[in-house]
């Protein structure tokens, strides 16, 4: 682990990166330590000025700390006496430097990356229990919930993004790599594109599972066409491509797929009677068999010859509920069977998969059925109110709901349309409000929603909305706990304050009524 100045001279000169170096003598001087942040910074570290809070000052603190060369886009006087390396495009040169810097983890690595508005997170939990079952355990993880760093509980790791920062990703994947890890399956969000956080980096396969309007607003996308483009790239950076054929948008996605690889090394999904789209052939679907609640059974049928030889086809069954989630195990049973496994590993090690804060539930005694579940925008609420609609035979819905600050700001309207279309009963209550007033995001919310239809109550106290469900609730009703999963922090003006999680309230709650 480590890098010399000439070496990375060379790597942003290959890749046209490099404006201009101020270098003294010794550039065959390794670096020992490389950060972002000037509060990690220890002696002989390559410091990277990026971002949009930073400031000069953090350059001058990792000077004081030990930091002996600065990358940035312009030089700083701060940086006075340090060796200077001035590029085109910041995050591009850190990515590439990262990868680097710890000798290029991703080749030892089987790398299967997802992409897609939803479903990316129990996709990678789904590829997780079924490759663990063929390499003992030794399955990488990068998610929302956690990073997966080795086979012990303590290299478990919750996670702040859903795809870290370049640096701390190939750092990640170095230290799986020393722990014996073999194979890693990761989400790539949009942003990790926008932000340069993969540039540079190879998937063995890439998957792109669906598409529809999110992570619109001033801190993320500023438009959907901007969404679209930068999930895109996940297929272009990769060796095999599989799509979800009925996503939105198929022909874009298949341009982008087919850009770098060819047709034959792309594969098609999609559930048994949708239509295939012209000129292309599905090569695997999926038939539900029984999609109740208790279980999901499906069978997994070949259409090519390719997909055949894979050995993955056969009857699946999972312990998560939910018909969306039989499209992404279809993806991760293919992710699987590409990495090496056959059929009927495959089955054995998905059917057992649990995903922390998606479809959890706990009943109570003289109240309704409470699921707890990440559904955060339009249509993964659409999707869960949905399948509960049809499962329970049309019960009443009541949802707790609310929408982060500072981001995905249509949600809020998507919300309320869910809402007319499904529930009965809307409690709004915080969500991650971030620097926003908690009660203008409400207040968006409730503006949307239909009083003829769904009778509303806003409570910002996340726990008394929780409470105030729950107690409301009649035998037969569902209680929809939705937005934060697992999640067991509220971010508020910057302070991450804890949260006991969405399920833990609930089972307080219950508690108390049982007296
Ligand atoms: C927009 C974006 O990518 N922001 C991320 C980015 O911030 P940034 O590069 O602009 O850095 P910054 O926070 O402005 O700070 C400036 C720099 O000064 C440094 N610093 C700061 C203080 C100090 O004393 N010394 C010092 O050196 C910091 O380490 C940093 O390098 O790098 C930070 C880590 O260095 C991230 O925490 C931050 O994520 C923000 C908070 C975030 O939540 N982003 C969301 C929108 C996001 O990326 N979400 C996606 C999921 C959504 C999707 O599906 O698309 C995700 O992948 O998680
Ligand atoms: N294929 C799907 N189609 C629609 N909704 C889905 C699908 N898969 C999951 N969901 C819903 O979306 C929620 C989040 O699922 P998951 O965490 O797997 O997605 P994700 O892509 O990782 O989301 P995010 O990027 O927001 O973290 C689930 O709790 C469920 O309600």
């Amino acid at each position: 682990m480590g890098l010399t100045l000439d070496a990375c001279i060379l790597i942003l000169k290959e890749h046209h990166l490099l404006k201009s170096s101020a270098v003294q003598d010794k550039v065959s001087q390794k670096f020992t330590s490389a950060s972002y942040d000037s509060r990690q910074v220890t002696a002989n570290t390559l410091f990277f000025c990026k971002g949009e809070n930073f400031r000069p000052i953090y350059l001058e603190m990792a000077k004081n700390n030990g930091a002996t060369v600065y990358v940035a886009e312009q030089p700083y006087a701060e940086g006075k006496g340090m060796h200077a390396l001035i590029v085109r495009n910041i995050r591009k040169a850190m990515a590439l430097l990262a990868a680097a810097f710890y000798d290029f983890p991703q080749d030892d690595l089987f790398v299967i990356a997802y992409t897609g508005t939803k479903g990316k997170t129990t996709s990678a939990y789904f590829t997780k229990g079924m490759l663990d079952r063929v390499n003992d355990g030794h399955t990488a993880m990068s998610s929302t919930v956690e990073r997966v760093l080795g086979p012990k509980p303590e290299q478990h790791i919750a996670s702040e993004l859903t795809t870290p920062e370049s640096l701390d990703l190939f750092r990640d994947m170095r230290t799986a790599v020393d722990n014996g890890m073999t194979h890693l399956a990761m989400e790539v969000s949009s942003q990790a594109y926008k932000k340069n956080r993969v540039f540079g980096l190879t998937y063995d396969v890439g998957f792109f599972l669906n598409i529809s309007p999110d992570h619109i607003g001033p801190n993320e996308h500023p438009t959907f066409a901007d969404y679209l483009h930068c999930k895109l790239q996940l297929l272009v950076n990769s060796r095999k491509c599989v799509i979800n054929a009925e996503t939105d948008y198929f022909n874009e996605v298949y341009a982008a797929a087919t850009i770098t690889t060819e047709p034959d090394s792309v594969y098609l999904f999609a559930s048994a009677d949708f239509p295939a789209p012209e000129g292309v052939k599905i090569d695997f679907r999926y038939q539900s068999e029984e999609a109740d609640l208790s279980k999901s059974r499906f069978k997994l049928t070949a259409g090519t010859l390719k997909a055949e030889q894979l050995r993955i086809t056969g009857e699946y069954e999972l312990d998560l509920i939910g018909d969306y989630n039989e499209s992404n195990a279809c993806a991760a049973i293919i992710g699987a069977g590409l990495a090496g496994a056959t059929y009927p590993d495959t089955a054995k090690g998905i059917a057992n998969v649990q995903i922390p804060g998606r479809m959890e539930k706990l009943d109570i005694p003289g109240h309704g059925r409470v699921y707890v579940d990440y559904a955060h925008n339009y249509a993964s609420m659409v999707a869960l109110l949905s399948f509960l609609k049809k499962e329970y035979q049309q019960p009443r819905i009541l949802v707790v709901v609310g929408s982060p600050g500072d981001k995905g700001v249509s949600r809020r309207e998507g919300f309320a349309k869910a809402l007319n279309q499904l529930a009965q009963r809307a409690f709004i209550t915080n969500d991650d409000p971030g620097f926003e007033e908690p009660i203008d995001i409400a207040n968006q919310i409730v503006a949307g929603i239909d009083p003829q239809k769904v009778k509303v109550t806003i409570e910002l106290d996340r726990a008394e909305a929780i409470e105030l469900a729950i107690t409301e609730s009649q035998p037969g009703d569902i209680v929809v706990l939705a937005g934060k999963g697992s999640d067991d922090e509220q971010k508020v003006r910057g302070v991450n304050t804890p949260w006991p999680t969405d399920m833990a309230v609930a089972k307080a709650v219950a508690a108390r009524l049982r007296g």
